[in-house]
């Protein structure tokens, strides 16, 4: 994060890449993933875009160390994933409602603490700063007295990344941060997103391909648990869009797609 005195800088952390190698992971008979490799740096922002059950959300489980491949590996920095290195963004509906954004957003350390300690610390902090100061770069210091249960559903997204970003984490994984929210929150919770990393890998599953070609520097597609592209936004074709989303069950944002302009710009009408 750029203004965390207690982020760890990235300019002294080594670029350590997160390497899926030929990974494929099944759910009993079903292929979620087939033979997936991928090597991602720390400072891109990438985007996972894809039809429903493509195999988003398991490319970011495993990522995340929440799921092991059945064949394969996924490691960072050429280690197995550990917690510490990589965070997971959950979406604004996991927050505790009637506790305050400051309290949920304490709740993203509880893990280094000891039991005692994280179990207080959301509730009466012995140090509040550094959740007070990631309220403050995603825009909510303000708000950080509310219980979430009054706060719209976009802040609860932004109060969601808040507590991910509580971790320090090199890697920072969101699954459709987006979800449930209007179309000018998905751009604000994206925006929020990519303004306080500094340094960190993003990897973010996206439903909205307006959206990941607008606001990300590397897009890969993924169809029936395959890498369908992995590519720059501009060289994004719709000819590939079109088949990455016939692979699989239809999106909305793919019913209200229109075609993008000459220069290669996304269209401002792709989704609603
Ligand atoms: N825990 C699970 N048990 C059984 N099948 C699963 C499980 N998780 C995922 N799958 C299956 O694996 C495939 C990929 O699912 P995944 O959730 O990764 O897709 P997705 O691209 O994230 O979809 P969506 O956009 O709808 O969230 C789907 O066919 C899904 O039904």
């Amino acid at each position: 994060m750029r203004d965390t005195p207690t982020a760890q800088s990235q300019g002294t952390r080594p670029r350590r890449r997160l390497v899926f190698d030929g990974v494929t992971k099944r759910f009993g008979e079903e292929f979620a993933l087939r033979e997936v490799s991928l090597s991602l740096e720390a400072g891109e922002r990438v985007a996972v875009i894809g039809p429903s059950g493509a195999g988003k959300t398991t490319l970011l489980r495993l990522a995340a160390g929440a799921l092991r491949p059945d064949t394969g590996t996924v490691t960072f920095g050429g280690a197995t994933i550990t917690g510490s290195a990589v965070t997971l963004a959950y979406q604004g509906e996991t927050l505790v409602d009637r506790r305050t954004a400051l309290s949920n957003v304490l709740s993203g350390r509880v893990g280094a603490l000891s039991w005692v300690r994280g179990f207080l610390e959301p509730i009466v902090p012995r140090n509040p700063e550094p959740a007070l100061e990631r309220l403050a770069a995603v825009g909510l210091a303000e708000r950080a007295n509310v219980p979430v249960h009054s706060l719209s559903a976009g802040e609860r997204q932004r109060v969601a990344v808040a507590r991910a970003l509580m971790q320090d984490a090199e890697v920072v994984l969101a699954d459709e941060p987006t979800a449930n929210l209007d179309p000018s929150s998905r751009r604000n919770v994206i925006d929020v997103l990519g303004a306080v990393l500094d340094g960190e890998l993003l990897v973010t599953a996206l439903h909205e391909v307006e959206l990941a070609l607008e606001h990300f520097d590397r897009i890969v597609g993924i169809a029936d648990g395959r890498i369908r592209f992995d590519t720059t936004p501009k060289a994004v074709s719709d000819d590939q869009l079109d088949a990455l989303f016939a692979a699989g069950a239809s999106t909305p944002d793919t019913a209200a797609r229109q075609p993008k302009a000459e220069n290669d710009t996304p269209s401002p009408a792709w989704y609603v």
